[in-house]
């Protein structure tokens, strides 16, 4: 789990909320209104226009310049012929419903520490909020066993074993794709002994519920934000994630039933010399309870990472180097001004 276990821990540090008994609530708390009626709702924001983030098959032999093409111009794009097996995706998914299905107090006796980066709980960046967002989460860094045994003393097999595959595999999928993109930067991947001895890279799998809101134009489901990855790559059967684009706002992303929405973040931002865009995105509720899977990669905390110098990348760097680690620490204290914080 490397690095990314650190993410955000001194922020947990000086509040712990926790996560509302979301099924006994009616009318959404003062707590959870990020928007009071003269706001925009996030619906009206968002625009299900002639755009979309670009859809790409893996198995096209044109593959690698449109994923290098969505990278530069989205950030974001649904992925088809992955290869991830459909009846995977559905055990995790339904894994998931089985998870926040359980009743609050015995989500709680799986609460993540403060401080600490598994476990159940709000998201990592409540903190940097005064509102709460209309969320839960469980976060497995590394074996899920010590949380899952919190919540299912007797039967936390079936749950681990489906989440250590998907884990192997989502890996093995986000590492073909950085051997792609590193092509592009022209980064030899034989020479990256993080990428060849793979287990020290830093890796995370979020699992994201979105209980049904009783007035979701006012609530926020997860607050605008760049992923503090390499790549993410998501999960999810029902719409509400939300991608910013430059001149269009915020965009619906409808997925696609066995697509995979794949993500550039901070990490691959900053190596590409600010050229992929590390897409900021956010998440709407509905009625209906809405549920993702999100697996994170990065580098090994040790691992420099530094802007490449090209033509096509620029010779001049936008960004100083950083280690995954050290990015990690200035990501949890500063948020989404950690990226202006490193710029040359
Ligand atoms: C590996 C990661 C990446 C984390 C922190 C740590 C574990 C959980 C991830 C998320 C998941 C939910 C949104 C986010 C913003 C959050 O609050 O926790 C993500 C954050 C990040 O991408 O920065
Ligand atoms: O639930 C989603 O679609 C997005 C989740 C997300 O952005 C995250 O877990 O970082
Ligand atoms: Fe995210």
């Amino acid at each position: 789990m490397g690095a990314l276990a650190e993410a955000y821990k001194h922020s947990l540090l000086d509040k712990q909320p926790i996560p509302l008994d979301y099924g006994s609530v009616r009318t959404l708390p003062e707590s959870h209104i990020w928007l009071d009626q003269s706001d925009e709702s996030p619906y009206v924001a968002h625009s299900t226009g002639p755009i979309s983030p670009p859809v790409i098959d893996l198995m096209d032999p044109d593959a690698p310049r449109l994923i290098i093409q969505a990278c530069e111009t989205w950030g974001v794009f649904q992925l088809i012929g992955h290869g991830i097996p459909t009846k995977l995706m559905e055990d995790v998914e339904s894994e998931a419903e089985k998870l926040f299905g359980l009743p609050v107090d015995q989500k709680l006796k799986a609460l993540r520490s403060p401080g600490g980066g598994a476990g159940y709980g709000l998201p990592h960046i409540s903190p940097f909020f005064n509102k709460h967002m209309w969320h839960e989460g469980f976060t497995i860094m590394g074996s899920p066993i010590y949380h899952t045994r919190q919540l299912w003393p007797q039967a936390y097999q079936g749950f681990c074993e489906t989440m250590v595959d998907y884990q192997n595999q989502l890996k093995a999928l986000t590492e073909q794709l950085i051997r792609i993109i590193f092509k592009s930067l022209n980064i030899n991947s034989e020479e990256v002994d993080w990428l060849k001895d793979s287990q020290g890279s830093s890796t995370a799998l979020q699992l994201n519920s979105y209980p049904a809101c009783p007035d979701p134009t006012r609530a926020m489901g997860l607050a605008p934000h760049t992923d503090t990855s390499l790549i993410t790559i998501l999960q999810s059967k029902t719409s509400g994630l939300q991608v910013f684009k430059e001149g269009a706002g915020w965009i619906l992303v409808q997925p696609i039933p066995g697509a995979l929405i794949v993500n550039v973040g901070d990490f691959l931002h900053i190596l590409s010399n600010g050229v992929f865009t590390t897409v900021r995105h956010r998440v709407v509720v509905t009625h209906i309870q809405r549920f993702s899977a999100a697996h994170f990669y990065a580098p090994p905390g040790d691992v420099i990472v530094s802007p490449v110098m090209s033509k096509d990348f620029g010779e001049v760097p936008r960004y100083r180097s950083v280690s995954v680690k050290g990015y990690v620490e200035t990501k949890g204290k500063h948020f989404e001004k950690a990226l202006s914080l490193i710029k040359k």
